[in-house]
């Protein structure tokens, strides 16, 4: 970048973006000077009447001439208007879009820590916020600026062959009200960086209320959630007001000692014409010129402040893209899909969450995670996607680290069912196919039915063509899990994780799910997580997690015999199963 022109680095153009923005420019910059020809006309018309009242014959040709030259130039606006639109806004919005998807691209491949770092409000406010930000500023207020300030040179330089004392008059206050704008930009840009901290703020309270509504409304604490949305809402309206008010001063100012321009021509202009050192049509048409000469940039003055610092939202789009993607070969081959872990150590902050951990999930073996809540279930499986990477020890598949492979690579040999099961904006159909983007219709149906998801699909209106809506907002728990699991049976892969995925079935259902689960995990490396420890009784091996480390592992029948923590844990589970209210 730093090869590149000033304006281009400015505002982190790509060289794409900073071609297109020099078209919108020149296209600006045609229309501003053609809306100067109907006055040009008018003073040509002007000066030829003048001359019939003064005596001489009136060129009654060279009136129709300049009448003709009227609609030619009435055309002319109109053409310079449309291109100018087209080019401006048509290679802004491309340019929006361009970025939103290179945000969203580079998100996918980021690792998991950034967001815990940063927030999803922060993370979707710079891909909407911050690049409507950009896009207002390339379609409407950059070009403009640029074009308003080359056509007012470029008219005072046309102005200058017929008076240089009254042109230099016009353009001598624009460096002037620039000064004023750059002067107050320091300011401004302390204060619109408070302002988007508190916008964030107010969208992360407003995206807490919203997801904890049913919390708020079924503990009565209508009271405590709204304080802290009214206070965030309440800050950003301060903050609000104080940058409407810097931003007004500056502007104001700006334009006034702008149009000091016009009393400057009347000013020079008249001294000048009563000293016989100018003509009546030359001043007439500097008046009317220059009345319209600052129009494009006092329209856009407004706007100056925030384009001057537009940095502080183009700096945040350049955070998340110097982002490191995660590391790792983009082929992930592997001998087998054995998966160990080996004196793994991991916590997301200071606080170790896992203490050195090692076991091994053997191929074509059920491996179960068990232990209390808190203990770093989770955590082990998100550490076997490469989701996190270990602080100490390794996570190993067929003896290679799995850091040697970028996270999506391991994730094609991957097939997940999450607790927190996310659905899509989409079909039932699409939903399940995101398991296997190939996957025929045939192959979706067929996992759908093997994860019992037929029953309730088929009472859906459209069948698999129905819209789920956002998150899927109309399905049951027990039907987004299954939904899920087709999914996962969809993709056929060789390492299946489960993170409670039978957790939101009835009884019923989850038989028939851990029959669908027990097709699936046939001949695989399956790596299972479960409070309900009768669901995985019937693993190969169980490692019962206890505070972050390993307190004891075996099969089943084994750890009873041991009667340690995970004997306990069952004769409590036991002792629920025959609880009454
Ligand atoms: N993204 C995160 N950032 C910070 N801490 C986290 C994060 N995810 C989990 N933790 C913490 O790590 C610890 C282990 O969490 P983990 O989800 O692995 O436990 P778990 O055994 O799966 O629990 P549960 O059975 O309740 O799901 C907990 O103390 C939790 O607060």
């Amino acid at each position: 970048m730093a090869d590149k022109p000033l304006i281009q680095r400015s505002f982190g153009l790509t060289d794409d973006a900073y071609r297109d923005l020099k078209g919108s420019a020149l296209a600006c910059t045609v229309t501003n000077l053609s809306l100067m020809i109907p006055f040009v006309v008018t003073v040509a018309a002007f000066g030829c009447i003048l001359d019939a009242l003064t005596g001489r014959p009136l060129d009654a040709n060279a009136l129709w001439w300049l009448c003709g030259a009227g609609a030619v130039g009435l055309v002319a606006v109109f053409l310079a208007a449309r291109h100018d639109y087209r080019k401006t806004y048509l290679s802004a919005y491309t340019q929006s879009e361009r970025v939103r998807l290179d945000l969203a691209d580079h998100l996918r491949k980021l690792p998991m820590s950034f967001f815990n770092r940063r927030g999803v409000s922060d993370v979707a406010e710079s891909i909407m916020g911050d690049v409507t930000g950009l896009e207002s500023m390339l379609s409407s207020t950059l070009p403009q600026l640029i074009a308003g300030c080359a056509s007012t040179v470029i008219v005072c330089a046309l102005l200058a062959l017929f008076d240089w004392r009254l042109a230099l008059c016009v353009v001598v206050t624009l460096p002037l009200a620039f000064g004023i704008v750059l002067g107050g930009r320091a300011r401004e840009r302390r204060l619109f960086e408070r302002q988007n901290a508190a916008r964030l703020e107010a969208l992360a309270q407003v995206q807490e209320y919203v997801e904890g509504i049913k919390d708020i409304r079924a503990c009565r604490m209508v009271g405590p959630a709204a304080k802290g949305l009214a206070g965030a809402l309440e800050a950003l309206k301060r903050i609000a007001f104080k940058v409407e008010l810097a931003v007004d001063v500056s502007v104001s100012s700006a334009n006034t000692v702008l149009r000091a321009g016009i009393g400057l021509v009347v000013f020079a202009g008249v001294h000048l014409l009563t000293g016989g050192a100018l003509s009546f049509t030359t001043l007439l048409m500097f008046l009317l010129i220059v009345s319209r000469v600052y129009g494009p940039i006092v329209s856009i003055a407004p706007q100056l402040p925030n384009l001057l610092n537009l940095s502080t939202k183009t700096a945040r789009i350049q955070a998340v893209m110097a982002e490191p993607e995660s590391t790792g070969r983009k082929e992930a081959a592997v001998e087998s899909h054995r998966i160990e872990f080996d004196r793994v150590t991991f916590g997301y902050g200071e606080r170790p969450v896992l203490r050195e951990v090692s076991f091994t999930a053997e191929e074509g073996q059920v491996t179960a995670l068990v232990g209390l809540s808190g203990s770093g279930k989770s955590t082990c499986a998100k550490l076997a996607a490469r989701f996190w990477d270990p602080q100490e020890g390794a996570v190993r598949a067929g003896g290679a680290d799995i850091r040697g492979f970028s996270e999506e690579s391991w994730l094609s040999h991957m097939a997940i069912v999450f607790q927190d099961v996310v659905l899509f904006d989409d079909t039932v159909a699409e939903n399940i196919r995101i398991g296997r983007a190939d996957a025929t219709d045939e192959e979706v149906r067929e996992a759908a039915r093997a994860a019992h998801c037929l029953e309730f699909v088929e009472r859906l209106p459209q069948g698999f063509d129905t819209p789920l809506g956002e998150n899927g907002a109309a399905l049951s728990g027990g039907e987004r899990q299954r939904l899920s699991i087709a999914r996962a049976l969809l993709k056929d892969a060789p390492v299946v994780l489960l993170d409670e995925a039978t957790s939101a079935l009835d009884p019923e259902n989850e038989t028939l799910v851990q029959e669908a689960i027990g097709a699936l995990a046939r001949g695989k490396t399956v790596l299972v997580i479960a409070h309900r420890l009768r669901t995985v009784a019937g693993a190969h091996k169980i490692v019962v997690l206890d505070a972050g480390a390993v307190a004891e592992q075996g099969t089943h029948d084994e750890l009873l015999a041991a009667k340690g923590l995970y004997a306990r844990l069952w004769s409590l589970q036991q002792q629920s199963l025959g609880w009454s209210l």
